[in-house]
């Protein structure tokens, strides 16, 4: 593990994106230390999900660095940077649907060489007598268990994590942010989401996007639901 002094996993400089000749990221910089939990919140269409893209590599930056573990990884392809240990969770995608609960865990099992399904299941204990369903026959929150299971194997340094109450019950919700607190003990979280309250939860740090820019980086645990508001405005 090559983390640097100050214990930066992540750092992104100057990146802008274009969809075509629609530019919608704006010299975005940011950055995510070990084991640190970060939200980033906006409106729709603000570029958050583009952003999450950028570093997870789906989408190429047309400027600017997103250095990774102390290595430049603009240009590298999605599967190469998750195998150097940056999974991203996507919003509505990642659960095969013809696929049972078992051969969704094989299929990441196989892709990071970790059979270590015991720590998914701690996380996720429902996940255990689901064993056997369909991904199609899962409910919303259920998929989202799947997801992140999926991804916690190979013990990824950094997850990208996109939307993840989006539907859920307000139960649920709060399942899922005592998960992604103790997740935070071995991977540093960046996490896409709306929902104001679950943010101030679980986020240590928030960056609101306006527009395809960062307006705001909030710090003070006290004023992150309130601070997180301008961006709506
Ligand atoms: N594949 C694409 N091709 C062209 N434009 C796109 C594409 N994906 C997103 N966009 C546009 O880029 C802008 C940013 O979208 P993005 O999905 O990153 O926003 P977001 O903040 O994640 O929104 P939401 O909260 O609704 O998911 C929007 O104007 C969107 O319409």
């Amino acid at each position: 593990m090559k983390i640097s002094e100050n214990n930066v996993i992540l750092q992104v400089d100057n990146v802008d994106a274009s969809y075509g000749e629609s530019k919608v990221l704006f010299d975005i910089c940011l950055k995510l230390k070990s084991r640190e939990r970060v939200a980033i919140v906006g409106r729709n269409g603000a570029g958050k999900t583009t952003l999450l893209k950028c570093i997870a590599g789906f989408v190429k930056p047309t400027r600017g660095t997103i250095v990774y573990d102390g290595m430049n990884i603009v240009g590298k392809r999605p599967f190469e940077i998750a195998r150097l240990g940056l999974k991203y969770v996507h919003q509505d995608k990642g659960v095969f649907q013809d696929l049972t609960v078992k051969e969704n865990l094989e299929l990441s099992s196989y892709a990071t060489g970790d059979y270590n399904w015991d720590r998914v299941f701690e996380y996720f204990p429902k996940l255990k007598s689901l064993i056997n369903r369909k991904g199609a026959n899962l409910s919303g929150g259920e998929k989202q268990m799947l997801m992140i299971g999926r991804a916690i194997l190979g013990n990824p340094k950094v997850l990208l994590i996109d939307e993840p109450t989006e539907g859920l019950a307000p139960g649920i919700v709060n399942d899922l942010a005592a998960v992604f607190c103790e997740l935070s003990k071995a991977s540093a979280l960046i996490i896409v989401d709306q929902n104001l309250s679950f943010v101030s939860k679980i986020a240590q740090r928030v960056y609101a996007v306006k527009e395809g820019r960062i307006v705001s980086e909030i710090k003070d645990e006290q004023s992150i639901k309130e601070a997180a508001y301008s961006c709506y405005l």
